[in-house]
């Protein structure tokens, strides 16, 4: 068996810019992979076919699969004879705004571009993922970036200040397409992409804490109050900045210490079953390829 990591994501910013004539809005986003991910195993199969294997009650085992769409897609892209079976052994919540599906179909591209000995390089493999989901080119590379289009135009950035990250995860689960639908552009609120920017680059905590938004947070907020619940729960406990990732529900916290990130993960528990306290994994050198 081959493993592959395929870790979870945060949005320090998501701005969404207008709605396009393809119905996907253009967006801007700052992105940045943290450690908690999924463990992806693959085996080659000589029948051609394509399995997943899974105990996780909440994805999909077939063709709706984004691993598997990722399989099948390599597979008919370059006329490959053998199947693949996918066991995943899933830790990211699902739907819950960290993007665990698109990286397992990325982390799947990556393993199966070794195991199938295609050769391809991490642009070509970003470029096939696309067309999985607007998240699965930046989780190819991982790291730290700068999304734009639909998400899928990624230009890379250096690792943002070390930090610890808390996850807190409601019970619910949200649809990134019906949160892109209620909002309404006209009255909602932008961060500022460009000053993210530079307090990525400048490695400065403040000025990144600052600086966190997200364009569709008021939309989840609104219709999930046990959301904004959290939220002021995570700054009670002494969070340093705060913010929805993605298209929630998860909200995340951040802070420099790791005494204070505990003391957040204490307070939270009994209010929160999903907690996890992890370090951002800002560097691409830091992905893991096969284990
Ligand atoms: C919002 C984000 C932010 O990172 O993350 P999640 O909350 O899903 O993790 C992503 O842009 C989600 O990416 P992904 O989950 O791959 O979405 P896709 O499958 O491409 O799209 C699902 C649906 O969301 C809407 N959508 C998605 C991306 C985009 N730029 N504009 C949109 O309007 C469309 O209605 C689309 O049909
Ligand atoms: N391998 C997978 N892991 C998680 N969800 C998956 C997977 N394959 C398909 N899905 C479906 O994709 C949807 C979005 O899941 P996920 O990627 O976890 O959330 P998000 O887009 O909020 O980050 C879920 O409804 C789930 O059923």
């Amino acid at each position: 068996m081959y493993y592959v990591k395929a870790p979870a994501k945060i949005n320090l910013t998501l701005d969404t810019l207008y709605k396009r004539d393809d119905g996907y809005h253009e967006v801007e986003m700052i992105m940045t992979t943290v450690d908690l991910a999924d463990r992806i195993g693959l085996e080659a199969r000589q029948d051609g076919r394509i399995e997943i294997v899974s105990v996780d009650r909440f994805i999909p085992n077939d063709a709706k699969n984004l691993a598997y769409q990722a399989a099948a897609l390599l597979k008919e892209t370059y006329n490959v004879s053998e199947g693949v079976s996918i066991t995943i052994e899933k830790h990211i919540p699902v739907a819950a705004g960290l993007a665990g599906g698109s990286s397992d179909a990325a982390a799947t591209l990556r393993g199966l571009n070794h195991i199938w000995n295609l050769n391809l390089s991490l642009d070509e493999l970003a470029e096939l993922g696309a067309h999985i989901g607007s998240d699965v080119p930046f989780c190819v590379y991982g790291g730290t970036a700068l999304a734009t289009g639909r998400g899928e135009k990624i230009e890379h950035l250096s690792s943002p200040a070390a930090c610890w990250v808390i996850l807190a995860k409601p019970i619910i689960g949200v649809s990134t397409a019906e949160i892109y639908g209620q909002l309404n552009l006209e009255t909602a609120y932008h961060p500022d992409t460009q000053a993210m920017i530079r307090a990525v680059k400048e490695k400065d905590f403040s000025l990144m804490i600052e600086n966190l938004g997200n364009t569709l947070e008021d939309v989840t907020l609104n219709l999930y109050p046990e959301v904004r619940e959290l939220k002021e729960q995570m700054k009670r406990f002494g969070a340093e900045g705060v913010l929805m990732s993605g298209s929630g529900p998860t909200v995340f916290g951040i802070v420099q210490q790791e005494s204070r990130a505990q003391r957040i993960v204490n307070g939270l528990r009994g209010f929160c079953d999903e907690v996890y306290c992890v370090r951002l994994l800002g560097d691409r050198e830091e992905l893991p390829k096969g284990v």
